[in-house]
């Protein structure tokens, strides 16, 4: 007996995600689930698969699986989306939700018109230098240090945001063979988990053009954890103002590095492309 099940396409900033609800639908393997479905030829085409559930800790949690099978840790895009996704379906009637994901409980304030998510907020949480592993096995910091894959050195600067960021600063970021360079970083040996790289240029203290080269899924339009990692390393480098635009491919996120409780806060858009429905 086939197995139909219903999926909606959506995104952020262009990331653009495939979306079950497993309240309603089981996927017993998303790791293959994600790769067969996120290819653009064969299947339906995106950046990966996110699984919406319930939780006993929050109002909703989320899965995020890239188009390369591997699950992450965390993902800023899609958890716009799953605000816009479960206020829009009447799961719930809050503006203001909770997410359980693998890095913890995210809060999410949705913007709503006439019954339609238009913006949502998520505090993201406190971000950490993120540790790199040196050749002797030991454990450093890596702040705006040479960082040096194929025939490349850099200054990067490594960041947690739940999920691993190297944020290179570029001064022509439209010069950068992300798809040549981008790989190189990814599998740096610093990062044995493998690592998503923003590049970034400094446009001024309140605006950053960034492109991104994510792990598990390759050049995607935006990254919204990598927005927030690039924004916490451009005030830590002392290139930006603690409230920034991030200006990505598929358009522009909104980051605020509180200093007050530390918290980043990550605001944009959530797009409903179409529902679909497949056969497993
Ligand atoms: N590729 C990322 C997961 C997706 C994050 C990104 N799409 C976002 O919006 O935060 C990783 O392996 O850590």
């Amino acid at each position: 007996m086939t197995n139909r099940v219903k999926f909606t396409k959506m995104h952020g900033a262009g990331n653009d995600y495939i979306y079950v609800n497993t309240l309603k639908y089981t996927i017993e393997d998303p790791e293959s689930f994600a790769k067969k479905w996120s290819c653009y030829r064969t299947g339906i085409g995106s950046d990966g698969l996110v699984l919406i559930g319930s939780s006993s800790v929050a109002d909703f949690s989320m899965r995020i699986f890239n188009a390369d099978g591997s699950e992450a840790m965390m993902c800023g895009n899609a958890s716009r989306c799953i605000g816009k996704y479960v206020f829009e379906e009447g799961l719930t009637k809050k503006t203001v939700l909770t997410l359980e994901t693998l890095s913890g409980i995210k809060e999410l304030f949705l913007s709503v018109q006439d019954g339609i998510v238009t913006e949502v907020t998520v505090d993201m949480g406190n971000p950490k230098l993120e540790e790199v592993t040196l050749a002797d096995g030991s454990k450093d910091i890596l702040v705006y240090q040479a960082v040096s894959a194929g025939n490349y050195t850099f200054k990067g600067t490594a960041v947690s945001m739940g999920n691993p960021h190297l944020v290179i600063f570029v001064d022509a970021v439209e010069e950068i063979d992300l798809a040549k360079i981008g790989p190189l970083f990814e599998y740096h040996p610093y990062f044995p988990q493998r690592v998503n790289v923003e590049f970034a240029q400094i446009i001024s203290k309140k605006e950053v053009r960034m492109r991104v080269w994510e792990r598990g899924s390759g050049i995607t339009s935006a990254c919204g954890t990598g927005a927030c990692a690039t924004a916490v390393a451009a005030v830590i480098n002392q290139k930006t103002d603690r409230e920034v635009k991030i200006v990505m491919d598929g358009g522009p996120l909104t980051i605020k590095w509180d200093s007050a409780t530390q918290k980043v806060f990550m605001t944009g858009d959530a797009v409903k492309v179409y529902e679909g429905e497949l056969s497993l």
